[in-house]
């Protein structure tokens, strides 16, 4: 494959639920070995757009490739690079954590001796082990552990392109830099990563690439410090771009009365 094929390609894509746009031509070049940042006001379209871009949600029109393989054209090749930690992730709540990726490693074709193994260290890793994690079962977990085996689950394979939809959402300060030195690690080894976050001071720290969208468009995409050019945060150039919402002094007046 030659170097220059981009890790995540999207092209126009598109999708329509009932009167709402909520993804309106969707382009993004993803280089190898990026960790990008996609970042949006509620409902701005991000979710719609990363479950395009993993074959997870049918788009209206457009397309995705992963280093080259169609999503859609050839989800078993695009897949195989592919590790999601998609928005709301429904995991089968009545098994442990580890029998839990036992069975995702299994699905994945994975042999037994290396599921375990890899198994045993990203629950050690993600501080999802010891003995009462054996018998605790996924029903129970709380939603920064559903977050974290929802990772491991996306790592299993060995994926060379994560997606991750708000990975850091309810996520420990600890845990979150675990986290960051996996991710990290990750891209170092050539990797790459797109972040979905709302958290601007973690974007900016965390990601070389930022795409800021609303309304369904990408309105800027690129290097951190090209689409910041020269505000002074990247809190500041969402604002720029998405607009700000003041309260006006007689709303919400019955709160201090
Ligand atoms: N299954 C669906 N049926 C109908 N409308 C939907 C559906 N999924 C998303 N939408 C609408 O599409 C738009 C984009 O939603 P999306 O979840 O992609 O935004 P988002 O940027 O991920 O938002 P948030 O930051 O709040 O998670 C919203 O107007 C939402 O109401």
């Amino acid at each position: 494959m030659s170097d220059d094929v981009p890790a995540l390609e999207l092209d126009g894509l598109t999708k329509t639920f009932n009167e709402t746009r909520a993804a309106d031509g969707v382009s993004l070049s993803v280089p190898r070995g990026a960790m990008l940042g996609l970042v949006g006001p509620n409902g701005a379209g991000k979710t719609t757009s990363l479950s395009m871009a993993v074959g997870l949600l049918r788009p209206d029109s457009g397309t995705a490739r992963v280093l080259g393989a169609d999503v859609w054209a050839d989800p078993v090749s695009a897949k195989r690079l592919l590790g999601v930690l998609p928005d709301g992730l429904a995991l089968p709540e009545r098994l442990t954590g580890g029998e839990l990726l036992d069975y995702w490693g299994r699905l994945r074709g994975l042999e037994r001796g290396v599921v375990r193994a890899r198994a045993e260290e990203l629950l050690r890793v993600l501080e999802l082990d010891g003995a009462e994690a054996d018998s605790v079962l996924v029903a129970e977990y709380s939603t920064g552990m559903r977050k974290k085996i929802g990772l491991a689950t996306a790592l299993l394979h060995a994926p060379k392109v994560l997606v991750l939809d708000e990975p850091y959402e309810a996520v420990d300060p600890v845990s979150a830099r675990v986290l960051t030195a996996i991710l990290r690690r990750f891209t170092d080894g050539g990797g790459t990563v797109v972040v979905s976050s709302h958290v601007m001071a973690l974007v900016e720290q965390l990601t070389d690439r930022v795409a800021v969208i609303a309304r369904g468009r990408v309105l800027a995409d690129g290097s951190l410090a090209d689409v910041r050019g020269t505000d002074a945060t990247l809190e500041d150039t969402f604002v720029r771009l998405v607009g700000a919402r003041e309260v006006g002094k007689g709303e919400l007046a019955w709160l201090s009365s």
